[in-house]
């Protein structure tokens, strides 16, 4: 993206950086908060500070590369400008900030630390050795195509509209979209905008939710009238879904551990005129009230977040390999006690928003060795070298006995 030399834009970009790397704070949140403090940006302002705070958090090992020196709140200038300065068609404002910032130099130091190729995709060791254990070569493809920009995508709320009536009303608002075919309820964002805005956000005509993730409902296979179990159900996503597959017909528990998350979807759910959805927060004796009392179960699993990076960037730099240790024992432990609660008959959907084995068809094959009672239907995984949407994990079980 073109070098906008405003001073006020750079301080924006230096500052969000600082919260996002030094403060802990989410990338998305801290954009959406410096795009709110100054009202006297336009769009093309807007535009370029979002962008290139994204494109340094998901390129910051390359660019410290170039640096040849760790991002430090000291560097971070400097980090910037060496960004810019990788593209020879840009051209970094005379500021004293960017004095330091010698193009030549930077250019020849990438040529060298970029031979390293975790460098070269940005990313830490531990996670790319990691995914290469696991995955071997097709992990390269990964970690490429989890460096590109995430579409944005709606699916339509069938309980309101359908996904022609919605293109036309986008349409008229000058907004361009196309309608998916993989994917039933899906339409994508020609171009990034706020669609929050809208009149159609508004009266709960669509959810922004990836097309991948717009899989896994469907997958469950509910219909109208049964008892559906969202068992670490967040803030709805995938509830709602369920509920406008189910023809707002049948019951919907939705669970999780925080409240908060619960109050948010009963906050959706009410803009999507979903009215079959009942939440319960996860208390020490729920799960083993509910056994045999479910036609159809989902697992919306905790992970690592191993298939959403190009979504959540920052997730590179702030997860742990030992996370990913715990993550998959919670699995482990939700899989085994949380599948009781189908009855004999019924079916259940685990899925992560990962691509790692061991949190997907591994931990499958140890649940069914475990529950002899238990069959597997099918499973997906969902790459985003394949589909260019987030990479997802799903398995089809039915409880036979
Ligand atoms: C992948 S997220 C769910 C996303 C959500 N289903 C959606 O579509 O928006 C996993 C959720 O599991 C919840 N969680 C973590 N540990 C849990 C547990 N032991 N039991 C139930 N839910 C848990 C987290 O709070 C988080 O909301």
């Amino acid at each position: 993206m073109k070098i906008l030399p405003y001073k006020n834009l750079f301080v924006g970009i230096t500052d969000t950086l600082n919260n996002i790397f030094f403060e802990g704070k989410y990338a998305d949140k801290e954009v959406e908060r410096t795009l709110k403090s100054n009202k006297l940006w336009g769009a093309r302002d807007r535009g370029f500070i979002a962008q290139t705070v994204y494109d340094l958090v998901r390129w910051k090992r390359l660019v410290e590369g170039a640096m040849s020196r760790p991002l430090s709140k000291e560097t971070i200038w400097e980090f910037v400008g060496t960004w810019f300065a990788l593209d020879p068609e840009q051209k970094l404002p005379a500021w004293e900030e960017f004095q330091k910032v010698y193009p030549k130099e930077i250019l020849k130091r990438h040529h060298e630390s970029s031979k390293n190729i975790a460098v070269a995709e940005s990313y830490p060791d531990w996670m790319f050795e990691l995914g290469q254990a696991a995955l071997g070569d097709r992990w390269l493809e990964e970690v490429h195509a989890m460096n590109s920009q995430a579409p944005t995508v709606l699916r339509v709320n069938t309980l309101k509209t359908d996904r022609k009536t919605l293109q036309k009303a986008l349409k008229d608002r000058g907004v361009k979209t196309n309608l998916l075919s993989k994917y039933q309820d899906a339409i994508e964002l020609e171009e990034k905008m706020n669609i929050f805005r809208t009149d159609e956000f508004q009266n709960g005509w669509f959810e922004v939710q990836d097309a991948g993730s717009q899989l896994i409902a469907p997958y469950l296979r509910v219909g109208p009238g049964m008892r559906v179990v969202d068992a670490c159900a967040g803030a709805g996503g995938k509830s709602l879904h369920l509920a406008s597959l189910m023809e707002n017909k049948g019951q919907i528990i939705a669970m999780d551990l925080y409240e908060w998350k619960l109050k948010e979807l009963k906050r959706r759910a009410k803009r999507n005129n979903v009215q079959n959805i009942q939440t319960k927060v996860i208390e020490a004796k729920t799960i083993k009230r509910m056994e045999n009392t479910a036609d159809r179960l989902l697992i919306d699993a905790p992970c690592s977040g191993l298939g959403v990076l190009r979504r959540n960037p920052d997730a590179k730099w702030k997860l742990q390999p030992q996370f990913i240790d715990e993550i998959v024992v919670l699995q482990e432990k939700i899989l085994s006690e949380y599948s009781k609660v189908i009855k004999v008959g019924g079916l259940m959907v685990y899925a992560t928003c990962s691509i790692l084995p061991q949190e997907n068809e591994q931990q499958i094959e140890k649940f069914l060795a475990n529950n002899p009672n238990y069959k597997l239907l099918s499973e997906k995984t969902h790459y985003p070298s394949e589909t260019n949407y987030d990479g997802f994990y799903m398995a089809l079980i039915e409880r036979t006995a």
